[in-house]
Parts: C-alpha cells; structure tokens; sequence
C-alpha cells in the first residue's frame, strides 16, 4: 500500500550539531508505526518538521504526498499532538475541542463525541486545564488530533503520563483507528510501552535510524534464555554439542530453540530452572546500549542554539 508518511534523507542541524541525521522512513496506511528512540535522540525534531514547525536543513518529509503546508485543509487530513502541555491551561477542555471545531468548520456535536471517544466525563471537560493531570491533557490532545476526522494522526509520546489502563485504552483507540484504514505514527523512549502498541517500529539514536521493520521480525530473535542452577555445566553442555550461549546477567543467550536447549540440557543430566524463547532481548540490549550511550553524551546538547524555538506555534 501507498505509505501516508515519507520520510527522505531528513537531516536538520542546530549550528554544529546535528540533530536529525539523514533520516529515512515510511509509515503505512492500517499500521501503527511506532518511533522509538531515547530522549534527545531526535524523535521531536523529526515529527516537528513533518508538521511544518521546523524547517529541514536538507531533506523532506510528506504526507499523504505532500509538504504539511502544501495540504488542502490540514487539520481535516492530519491529526496532530506534539506537546500535550501546550494547550491553553485557562481555558475548559469543551472550550479548547470547541474553538478548535469551529476553525475547523465542524458542527458543536462533533465535541461531545470526542470526549466520549476518549473518555473525559462532563464535570472533566468544563474544568480548566490547568487542573487537567498530564493524562487527562494527553486525553484531551487525543481527541483534538482526533476532531477533524483524519486519515493520518502524528503523535509525540502521547502515552507520557497515562497510567496501565490509560495505555491499554490509548492501544485500543489507536488499534481500531489504524483497523479502519487509518495511519498513526506516535514516538514513544519507553520500548516496551511501544511494544504493546504498534505493528511496525522505527528505532533512532543520536539523530539516526538504527532498526526498522515489523514489531514481530525485530522482536523475533531465534535465541532461547535458559536458567539453571550449574550455568557453568550448561554452558559446557550447550557447547559439547555446538550450541552457541552467551552470558546474559545470570542465565545464558543460545542461539537455538528452546526445544534443543532443553533436550541438551536433560542429556546432560542439569535441572533447568527457567526456559523461554528470547523474543526482544536484542532489541532490548540495543536500547538499552542506546539510552545508556545517549546519557553519557548528552551533555552539552542543552547548551546549543536554541534559537529556532520562537518557530513553535
Ligand atoms: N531548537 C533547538 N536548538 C538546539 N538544539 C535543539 C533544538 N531542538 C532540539 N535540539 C536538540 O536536538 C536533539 C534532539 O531533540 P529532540 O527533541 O528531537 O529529541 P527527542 O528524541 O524528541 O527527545 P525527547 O524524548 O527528550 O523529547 C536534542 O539534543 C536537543 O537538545
């Protein structure tokens, strides 16, 4: 299927640094793409320039085939939720969903069904948003990115400050979004609050793509994580017979099924305490290297030009 959003050869720089470097990716109609990467890693900066807030250093990024500022009536095509935050913290909830309605030329109606839609009762919604909490606001930016009945949403860590049930409802409303034909590209640092959410991932580091693909292929390993209590004599098992482990914490990483490793291991006379396929231990390490990476040299970043920001809307 034709993708809803490209991404070509996006780099963009602050004075000497770069914080989008050469970034390259697609999201699909009827999929949910998630954008996976560690603070800083560029993640913001991408979706920024996809709704036309920051420019490219070089280039581009399309919807539905164009330029966000090239779109006919963006708002009724693109959902968007960069900063959940940045809405008007005096105004109600109803109030902010109405004045964006009415830009948007939609009947009052069209309010009360987004609130239901994402679950903000009558007494939430003619509060003020000040007195909003985060998920509540995240809530409510949902259903404004929701209100002009797009085709495409774009949202930047849209599960920050939803608790367990608020991610599942926030999974289900985006699952059944992207069933009817929909396309969602939500950025998330948190890989496993990703991992129950999209079909489809885009891993960035330090402004680059580092994996992309399938949830299901870049999670799928082919390894076994097997515990036991004489590790030491498993390892010399899996190894007599050319199994390939490797340390991981206090259990071993064989590159084999969980069938062989167990088969080996009951030939060899060794209890095993715990057995399971690896599924997302390498996804997991290569995070887990990635954030620890962008920590250490992270510093400095802060103290960049920082002059773009009046951009914002
Ligand atoms: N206007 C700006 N001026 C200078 N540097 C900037 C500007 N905007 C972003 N950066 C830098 O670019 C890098 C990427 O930032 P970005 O906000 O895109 O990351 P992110 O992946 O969204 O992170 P987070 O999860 O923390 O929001 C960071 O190092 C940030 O400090």
């Amino acid at each position: 299927m034709r993708p809803m959003i490209t991404v070509e050869s996006l780099t963009r720089a602050y004075g000497g640094f770069t914080a989008v470097d050469d970034v390259s990716f697609i999201a699909r109609p009827g999929r949910v793409t998630g954008f996976l990467g560690p603070n800083g890693a560029g993640k913001s900066t991408t979706m920024r320039v996809m709704v036309g807030l920051t420019e490219p250093t070089s280039g581009r990024a399309t919807i539905l085939g164009r330029r966000f500022a090239e779109l006919p009536n963006p708002a009724r095509e693109v959902g968007v939720l960069l900063d959940a935050s940045a809405q008007h913290a005096g105004r109600t909830g109803r109030e902010i969903l109405r004045i964006a309605a009415l830009t948007m030329g939609l009947p009052s109606t069209r309010v009360d069904e987004m609130l239901a839609l994402v679950g903000l009762t009558e007494e939430e919604a003619g509060r003020r948003v000040r007195h909003y909490s985060l998920g509540m606001r995240q809530r409510l930016g949902i259903a404004t990115a929701l209100l002009g009945d797009p085709e495409v949403l774009i949202l930047d860590e849209p599960a920050n400050g939803l608790d367990p049930a608020g991610i599942r409802w926030m999974r289900d409303l985006l699952r059944g979004f992207a069933d009817d034909g929909g396309t969602v590209l939500l950025s998330s640092h948190l890989l496993h609050e990703i991992e129950v959410i999209a079909d489809d991932l885009v891993v960035i580091g330090h402004g680059r793509i580092v994996a992309e693909g399938t949830k299901d292929a870049l999670l799928a390993s082919g390894e076994t994580l097997v515990r036991a209590d004489d590790l030491a004599a498993l390892a010399r098992a899996l190894d007599a017979v050319g199994l390939e482990a490797t340390a991981a914490g206090d259990a071993l990483l064989v590159a084999a099924e969980p069938a062989d490793v167990g088969r080996t291991a009951y030939a060899a006379g060794i209890a095993v305490t715990e057995l399971r396929a690896a599924d997302g231990a390498r996804l997991e390490e290569m995070f887990l290297e990635l954030t620890a990476s962008t920590q250490r040299d992270g510093l400095g970043n802060d103290l960049a030009d920082h002059s773009d920001e009046g951009q914002a809307a």
